[in-house]
């Protein structure tokens, strides 16, 4: 049965962002290393919801707003209410308990990408049923070359995998590594058979 705490029902509050059993799925690895593309085959062909983040970092051409993140000032940046908020390369990025409850609206798997500082917040503060992924490649060289082939420009790139954040993000950090899965993306045919097998161990396939 379903409990009230002051009259809020389970999944209407923080409350519930700590209580109730609601899956999410959490996906961090190096910039370039296959997150979005991960998550979106996970929308598309697992029937999860995604969870969309703000942003204040330019929108990407073929980027939306409200789909693919919700791009935001500075000052409306802060107007949102934050489960957890970083700087990423000199931006900011934050995930909104309104943003989660969102997807939550719809569907009960969800899936949200994050740094690993946001993931490890996430640890620390939600008791639903989370997993994490932690995304790799074999040679870190494969990074550069598909951030261009997404369409960024030679300076972009470097500047990109030069910033603390994204080099933080390169290995697993310690608090993470006794909570998140890895999974090497050098072939997309091998990691959409590792993804089945996962999900279906996690009984998170359907
Ligand atoms: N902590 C946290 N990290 C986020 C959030 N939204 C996105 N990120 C992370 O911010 C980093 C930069 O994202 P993005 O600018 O899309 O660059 P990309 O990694 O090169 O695709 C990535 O590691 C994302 O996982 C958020 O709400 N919170
Ligand atoms: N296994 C893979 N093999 C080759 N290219 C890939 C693979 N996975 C993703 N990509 C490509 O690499 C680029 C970066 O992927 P993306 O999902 O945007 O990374 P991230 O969100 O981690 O920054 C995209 O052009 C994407 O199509």
């Amino acid at each position: 049965m379903s409990q009230r705490v002051h009259g809020i029902k389970p999944c209407e509050h923080l409350v519930e962002l700590r209580n109730c059993m609601k899956r999410l799925l959490i996906i961090c690895g190096p910039s370039g290393v296959g997150k979005t593309t991960i998550q979106d085959y996970l929308v598309k062909n697992y029937g999860f919801e995604r969870v969309i983040t703000h942003t204040t970092r330019p929108r990407r051409p073929h980027e939306l707003d409200g789909r693919d993140y919700y791009f935001e000032t500075t000052e409306s940046f802060f107007k949102n209410n934050y489960l957890e908020h970083v700087e990423y390369a000199h931006y900011l990025y934050g995930s909104s308990r309104e943003g989660l409850q969102r997807a939550w609206q719809k569907c009960d798997k969800t899936v949200i990408v994050l740094d690993t500082k946001g993931a490890a917040a996430y640890f620390r503060q939600l008791t639903v049923e989370l997993r994490c992924w932690y995304i790799s490649v074999s040679d870190k060289k494969m990074l550069a070359s598909r951030l261009k082939k997404r369409g960024a420009d030679n300076a972009a790139v470097t500047k990109r995998l030069a910033s603390l954040e994204a080099q933080r993000d390169m290995h697993v950090p310690t608090e993470l590594r006794n909570s998140c899965h890895l999974i090497r993306n050098d072939d997309w045919g091998k990691t959409k058979k590792t993804i089945a097998e996962m999900l279906r161990a996690e009984g998170w396939d359907n």
